[in-house]
């Protein structure tokens, strides 16, 4: 039965709905509302939901914390699939409401962000209080908890509520990304325009930790995409980093970089090597000189010829 659901963070109306009904599989499962990432990723560990989407970084504050800890901590994950959205939020009111009747706002903590110049110059005096979701926000002013809610324009409708404005971002062209996570299994093969994503502990405090991290990497000609700090939770100054980069694991430059890192490296999370959205093979940069899958096999068996005196 679970095979057949794919839970998202809801309630109904979040732009992570919105995303989801984009996977063309999406039309074939039953889309499940969880009310926070944690609960949507716990429904893939139990086996209530065969995977869930999620939200997890967006182009002007980067990662979203709430799911970048619940992949990084509890039993083990993947992300098989990323979605790009658009990101335009619309302030919706309970009919009637004038923009000079709000004195509270709520949304998601990640829409913040985004909507923070247009409060600044629009609703100076409004207090903003964090909702679940954005569309759980539009719920809670449907409720009368709150006067207005920062939400997509086609939630308005669910709750019952009306944009009185639309189109509200304060950075032209914001997406939000999304991943689709479920439990561990091979990744997909590579396409040719992928993406991996672990996270990396550092092991004991010394100067460089970071920079030798990154060079592994850096010397296979890996590029990042991502990297996000996070604490451990084991004190002040002990951070674990959640990193993007380019590639699959099945390529050999980043095979090699993610062994490079488990080496040197107390802990490493592999958090799935997926499709990247939006960019097709023949758009990826140029590989740089030397590392190839091809010159990778070479240096190889180059090595295994030395080591046989077979020069
Ligand atoms: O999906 C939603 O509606 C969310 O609450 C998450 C979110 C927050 C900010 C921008 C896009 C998605």
């Amino acid at each position: 039965m679970s095979a057949t659901r794919y839970a998202y963070l809801g309630p109904e109306g979040t732009f992570t709905e919105v995303a989801l009904r984009t996977l063309p599989e999406a039309a074939t499962r039953e889309l499940v509302p969880m009310v926070s990432v944690p609960a949507a990723l716990d429904a893939v560990r139990s086996g209530e939901a065969a995977a869930a989407l999620v939200p997890i970084e967006n182009s002007v504050e980067g990662g979203i914390t709430a799911t970048l800890d619940a992949l990084t901590g509890g039993e083990p994950l993947m992300i098989y699939r990323e979605v790009l959205l658009s990101i335009t939020f619309a302030l919706l009111v309970r009919p009637g409401t004038k923009l000079s009747d709000i004195k509270t706002v709520t949304a998601h903590p990640a829409a913040q962000p985004q909507v923070r110049n247009w409060m600044a110059a629009h609703l100076p005096q409004a207090v903003w209080e964090s909702a679940a979701s954005n569309a759980d926000g539009a719920r809670l002013v449907q409720e009368g908890r709150y006067d207005a809610a920062f939400a997509g324009e086609f939630a308005a409708a669910t709750y019952g509520l009306e944009p009185l404005v639309t189109e509200i971002h304060d950075a032209e062209n914001a997406q939000t990304r999304f991943v689709l996570v479920g439990r561990p299994a091979r990744p997909s093969a590579p396409t040719g325009a992928d993406k991996t994503s672990v996270v990396i502990w550092l092991g004991d405090d010394h100067p460089g930790a970071l920079l030798e991290l990154l060079q592994e990497f850096a010397v296979r000609g890996v590029n990042l995409m991502l990297i996000q700090s996070r604490p451990t939770g084991e004190g002040i100054g002990n951070y674990c980093f959640a990193v993007d980069a380019e590639g699959h694991i099945a390529d050999r430059r980043v095979g090699e970089a993610l062994m490079g890192l488990k080496r040197i490296c107390p802990k490493v999370r592999f958090l799935g090597s997926y499709p990247r959205a939006g960019v097709s093979a023949d758009e990826v940069r140029p590989l740089r000189t030397g590392t190839s899958d091809s010159d990778f096999t070479e240096a190889a068996d180059w090595l295994a010829r030395s080591q046989d005196g077979r020069i």
